[in-house]
């Protein structure tokens, strides 16, 4: 019996393999796959993106490229058939007969489309099921409910194996075409817009890479439609919308008012070319779907960069109290620092009860209070809440930023600690409002092992690409401070350097004046 794949499937193992190639690691792998799921198909990446799992996470998790060249180009209408598909890839073989396994269990015979595949990849193990599992709590179980669910809707964005054809007339198809083409230019205008102000202003390298994420996006999707066909249902001279202008349009009173401006217009775009290709092709309308959550999560990032850089623009230094590491008992550590001028302080106690820490959260907040300082609480969402601290901080084996933020609300800060670059990104587009970055040098405050240890490298990288205020940490004191300086670090956190001196407010003063000015 023959096994054919849907173009969509042909064109995901295609875009795999690129990605792949691209991303200069050598062996297709299921995280290729999963990448190219994302970014290409419709009905796995509609699936993907109903557990909120979009094409820049995965390529910021697992450090993908999306090549220039894409592979919508295959030749299309040819049938893949499985046996094909296994000789040509086998690197998924285990994938591709699972997808087949899956397929076949389907009421009706049906061709082995992305869905499939995406069921193929979680039945294999690997990091990409456990990812896409604490990620998008998304399994082979919840999957399979997934698709029977959208088997069951009538809403033909989800259907990538039967192409969609809409009787519409050669007028309609001026009209839609005209539309989308217009769309399609104001969206590119926008987007230079963003991208200039992410380049010039904000000097966000990472936020950059994902805006030309969606410029890829954009090419391939009106690959779908037909350049040519744009073009030439193009009419400027009779568009009655080239002489309207409102008042707003001219009304940018700062900066980020026309950034947040050209945000909304790159989204509104998106959703017009999303409505109207719908009429066209499901695969064009699919990929603008994602570009706008894309869009979405781009514009959180960014105002969330500019939010707390504003909030922390007074907090350079950061102390990590405990209770047990100070001289004097964490009572002065904390009011002598606080009026030597550290602006943001965290209770970071391991041994405590949870009614200890409940009343030393709040006299904390009491001293902060005072002198305008910001508190943090370390690991306990619920404390952060209950003492009034201005935020909670977590690392990366405690609740993701999503869950935290159910628990805090919108009005909280939630550091992050992260210890690698991957982690950096991935944290900010979380939503993360602060990161902390290292651990820089040896601590025993903590226990790190010996590979652990991200180094002043690290510093670096985050420096090159990270706008999202973060703070330099782990060993930090007066001897290494410049240096971490020197490695591009602006904000830094200590604990033992402060906590465990004799006078907390006399180091924390030399400390500060470490600080370029
Ligand atoms: C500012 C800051 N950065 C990093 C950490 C470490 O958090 P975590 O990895 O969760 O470790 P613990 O501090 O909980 O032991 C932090 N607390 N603060
Ligand atoms: C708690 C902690 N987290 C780190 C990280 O890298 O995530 S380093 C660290 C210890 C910070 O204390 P000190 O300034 O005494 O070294
Ligand atoms: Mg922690």
């Amino acid at each position: 019996m023959q096994h054919l794949l849907t173009a969509g499937a042909q064109r995901a193992l295609k875009q795999a393999e690129l990605i792949a190639h691209t991303s200069a690691q050598t062996n297709l792998d299921a995280i290729h796959l999963l990448a190219a799921l994302a970014n290409e198909e419709s009905r796995a990446a509609e699936i993907l993106l109903t557990h909120k799992i979009e094409p820049v996470m995965i390529l910021a998790e697992f450090q993908l490229e999306i090549p220039d060249e894409s592979s919508s180009d295959a030749e299309e209408n040819q049938p893949l058939e499985l046996s094909e598909a296994l000789r040509d890839y086998p690197a998924l073989k285990e994938i591709l007969n699972s997808a087949l396994e899956h397929a076949s269990q389907a009421d009706v015979s049906t061709e082995i489309g992305s869905e499939h595949l995406l069921w193929g990849l979680l039945n294999v193990e690997g990091k990409h099921t456990q990812w896409l599992n604490t990620r998008g709590n998304l399994s082979a179980q919840s999957l399979k409910q997934s698709i029977h669910a959208q088997q069951h809707q009538a809403d033909p964005i989800d259907v990538d194996f039967a192409f969609r054809t809409v009787p519409t007339t050669i007028n309609d198809q001026t009209h839609i075409l005209r539309t989308i083409d217009a769309a399609a230019n104001r969206l590119r205008e926008g987007l230079r817009v963003v991208e200039d102000y992410l380049r010039f202003t904000l000097d966000d390298a990472h936020l950059m890479g994902i805006l030309k994420t969606t410029r890829h996006q954009l090419a391939d999707a009106l690959k779908f439609i037909g350049p040519e066909s744009l073009i030439a249902s193009r009419d400027t001279l009779n568009d009655v919308g080239t002489a309207i202008s409102t008042t707003s349009e001219f009304d940018r009173q700062t900066l980020e008012h026309l950034l947040q401006a050209n945000l909304k217009r790159v989204q509104e775009a998106t959703r017009t070319l999303e409505e109207f290709s719908k009429l066209i092709s499901v695969e064009a309308a699919s990929i603008f779907k994602q570009m706008r959550y894309s869009f979405y999560t781009l514009e959180k990032s960014v105002l969330g960069c500019l939010n707390n850089q504003q909030k922390l623009k007074d907090c350079r230094l950061y102390l990590l109290v405990t209770e047990s590491l100070c001289h004097h008992g964490s009572g002065p550590a904390i009011r002598e620092s606080l009026a030597a001028g550290v602006g943001i302080v965290q209770i970071r106690e391991k041994e405590m009860t949870d009614r200890q820490l409940l009343e030393h959260g709040k006299r904390a907040r009491e001293w902060t209070r005072e002198t305008g300082a910001i508190l943090i609480m370390n690991d306990r969402p619920d404390l952060a809440v209950a003492i009034d601290a201005d935020g909670v901080h977590v690392g990366q084996d405690e609740l993701p930023v999503r869950e935290v933020r159910q628990i805090v609300g919108p009005r909280h800060m939630i550091g992050v600690s992260t210890h690698n670059i991957e982690q950096a990104r991935k944290a900010v587009l979380d939503g993360a409002d602060y990161l902390g970055v290292g651990p820089t040098f040896p601590t025993t405050t903590k226990l790190f092992e010996a590979h652990e240890y991200a180094g002043l490298k690290f510093i670096q990288q985050v420096a090159a690409e990270i706008t999202l205020p973060w703070f330099a940490i782990g060993g930090i004191n007066e001897d290494n401070l410049e240096q971490t300086f020197q490695a591009g670090a602006q904000r830094v956190a200590v604990s033992s350097a402060i906590c465990g001196h004799e006078q907390p407010g006399q180091i924390t003063k030399k400390l500060l004046e470490q600080f370029p000015s």
